[in-house]
């Protein structure tokens, strides 16, 4: 069975339809790129899995449980099976890493005795287990970028999702943080990253669902960062509009055109 589904998943904000009419499921185990331009919709989309937001219409399920009719008090809980990396959710510049780490494995509830090994484990993963005792400003872009993906890890997702984790990298740190997705991937974590680093998931060749002002272009298998589809798309859908207006005016009375 599909982790993820998408059944016909529409979201409107006050005058904006983000995400129109969605449709997707993705299995345990893939690695997903949700691409597009901005606005797009992409955060959105993710937004959505975290139930950050609701669903105007359309149902999303993820490991079988409905996020529509999701009781209020199981939502933390369904957060804390998500490895979450979003540009929303820095770090804490006057906490160590350390402690940054800790804190997040404590928000779920997990008093374990041993929390000093599995910090320095999960920041192992990503290669600072010597930075533990830094501060935020004493990093890198990139580490710090792989410092937020180890915190994502310290809750043992099955589901990692990451908004944008390359924005404002280099083009080595934002390689280096593929790269660990990449490694995750093949021990098994779905992966799912919002992005418009168009090289970068050119090169990853992997699965790509690609919006275009809200609806899905393009759902595609070792796919790249396809530009030419993602215009082909939108130059439809302006035709369809176009089409659909001049349909109207035809039965429109001649007073009113
Ligand atoms: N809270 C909100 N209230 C109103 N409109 C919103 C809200 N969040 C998003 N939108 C609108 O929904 C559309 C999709 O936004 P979204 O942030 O999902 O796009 P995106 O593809 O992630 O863009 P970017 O790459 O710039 O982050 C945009 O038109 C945006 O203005």
């Amino acid at each position: 069975m599909a982790q993820i589904i998408f059944d016909h998943v529409t979201k409107e904000y006050k005058n904006e339809v983000a995400l129109k009419d969605i449709s997707f499921t993705v299995d345990k185990g893939e690695f997903v790129f949700i691409v597009g331009k901005s606005g797009a919709g992409k955060s959105t989309l993710l937004n959505l899995i975290m139930k950050q937001e609701d669903v105007t219409s359309g149902q999303i399920i993820v490991e079988g449980r409905r996020l529509d009719t999701m009781d209020a008090k199981r939502v933390p809980l369904h957060r804390r099976r998500l490895g979450i990396m979003s540009p929303e959710v820095g770090l804490l510049k006057d906490r160590s890493i350390y402690d940054n780490i800790r804190l997040a494995i404590l928000a779920t509830g997990n008093a374990d005795v041993r929390i000093r090994s599995k910090v320095i484990k999960v920041l192992g993963l990503v290669g600072l287990a010597g930075k533990y005792h830094a501060y935020p400003d004493e990093l890198s872009g990139g580490e710090q970028a792989r410092v937020l993906l180890s915190r994502a890890l310290a809750v043992q997702p099955e589901i990692l999702i990451a908004d944008e984790p390359t924005a404002n990298l280099d083009p080595d740190s934002a390689w280096d943080l593929m790269q660990l997705f990449d490694e995750l991937n093949y021990r098994g974590m779905t992966i799912l990253v919002a992005s418009h680093a168009r090289e970068l998931v050119t090169i990853m060749k992997k699965r790509c669902i690609t919006l275009v002002a809200g609806r899905l272009a393009v759902d595609a298998r070792r796919s790249i960062y396809d530009q030419k589809a993602m215009d082909i798309f939108a130059e439809r859908r302006i035709l369809e509009e176009e089409e659909k207006k001049s349909e109207k005016m035809l039965y429109l009375p001649d007073n009113v055109r």
